[in-house]
């Protein structure tokens, strides 16, 4: 029988996304031994510690230890107060990212490590970078390190076969993979158009059922769909974030200034103006009338509002489009994702990827399989 392969790997990033992976990994443990896989957790990260075994090259985080953690976090408690919970080393702010860099340097070139990204934060790209080049995988649900600079984003995809970044486009759905796999086969892609929000798909499904704005956004915050600050999903940004992911993976050498972004809130709401306490209960309301009036006059046209991405040659645009209730995206519900892509080989009928397009489930459930494609690069 074959050895099992251990695959080391950091998280980092224990938010929804992040806890709902540990669970999943803990849970597929006899899938994984069935498969001839173990995920070594050695390290688990958040904004201000990291938490790892005290030798990361032979122990790991056992799963009840790992357990606590999802119970530490969901409890908006520090990472901190696991210090002296079995055999653990908590590293805190200034510490953190030289152990992490420790950690990669000690591992990458030796067993491997994947550092898996499940923070919302555009400040792990540094730690991203530098973990390439000591030669470790990288994994990504987190969107901001792909849409910096083109010279960061050339160094996260150096080495193709190290990075896997499925969940940022589309949770779950299999988008790069499928983008990939058509662009490899020299295949050009045209055009590509979807609706890439599962925060505004919901929204304007229960929109069009009489909900109003503001009760629709705190649901789908609540129901995990929406970024931390749902205004980055209310600006466009985010969706804006998977079409310069999706360009840049077309080959456009493109940043975010490129992108046209209609965004659903003015800017007097913006995050230097209100906390998102304040945007929630006393912003949000305000634009619940506009919006209301906005999907009243579609229905009378026979029509359904969608936030709308479209990269056509050169072109990439984020925004609202009104759209026959019965075209594909405009049958959409809930937090269904729908993309087509346009190629010499799908010219007149696209190639269609839908389904569940947020989540902590599907996102994690994405992040897993990816962490799983990389088990040929680790002894
Ligand atoms: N939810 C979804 O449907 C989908 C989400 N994603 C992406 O997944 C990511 C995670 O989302 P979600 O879990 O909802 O976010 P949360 O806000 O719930 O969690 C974010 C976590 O990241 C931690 N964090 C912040 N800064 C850093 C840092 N510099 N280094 C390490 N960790 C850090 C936070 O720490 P602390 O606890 O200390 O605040 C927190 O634990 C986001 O990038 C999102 O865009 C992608 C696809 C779908
Ligand atoms: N906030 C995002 C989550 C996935 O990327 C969305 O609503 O689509």
């Amino acid at each position: 029988m074959a050895a099992t392969k251990i695959i080391p790997l950091i998280l980092m990033g224990c938010g929804g996304v992040g806890r709902q992976l540990l669970q999943h990994i803990v849970s597929c443990r006899s899938l994984h031994a069935k498969l001839g896989v173990h995920l070594r957790v050695v390290g688990v990260c958040d904004s201000k510690s990291l938490v790892a075994t005290s030798d990361v090259s032979a122990r790991e985080l056992n799963d009840h230890f790992l357990s606590e953690i999802c119970r530490v976090k969901s409890e908006s408690s520090s990472l901190s107060t696991l210090s002296g919970f079995g055999e653990c080393q908590v590293f805190l702010d200034l510490e953190l990212r030289g152990k992490l860099m420790e950690i990669a340097s000690v591992l990458g070139h030796s067993t491997g490590l994947a550092l898996v990204d499940c923070s919302a934060s555009s400040e792990t790209v540094g730690v991203l970078t530098s973990a390439v080049d000591l030669g470790c995988c990288i994994v990504l649900a987190n969107k901001k390190p792909l849409t910096s600079s083109m010279e960061d984003y050339d160094k996260l995809v150096s080495h193709p076969r190290r990075i896997r970044h499925e969940s940022t486009v589309g949770a779950g759905l299999p988008v790069i993979a499928s983008l990939n796999r058509i662009l490899l086969s020299g295949d050009p892609v045209h055009r590509v158009v979807g609706s890439l929000s599962g925060t505004l798909g919901y929204v304007m499904s229960e929109l069009e059922d009489g909900k109003p704005l503001s009760q629709v956004v705190k649901a789908a915050k609540s129901l995990g769909y929406t970024e931390p600050d749902p205004r980055d999903d209310l600006s466009g940004m985010d969706v804006a974030r998977k079409a310069l992911i999706l360009s840049r993976l077309l080959g456009r050498r493109i940043n975010m200034d490129s992108i046209k972004i209609q965004s659903l809130y003015p800017e007097e709401m913006g995050p230097g103006v209100m906390s998102v306490e304040d945007f929630m209960s006393n912003g949000l309301p305000l634009l619940d009338k506009d919006i209301e009036e906005r999907v009243r006059k579609a229905s009378q046209n026979g029509n359904v509002l969608r936030y709308v991405c479209v990269i056509d040659g050169s072109r990439c645009d984020v925004g609202i489009q009104e759209l026959p209730k019965n075209s594909a995206l405009g049958r959409l519900r809930g937090s269904d994702n729908a993309l087509e892509i346009y190629s010499r080989c799908y010219s007149e009928q696209p190639l269609v990827i839908q389904g569940a397009g947020a989540g902590n489930d599907t996102t994690a459930a994405g992040v897993l399989a990816d962490i799983l494609d990389l088990q040929d690069l680790f002894p």
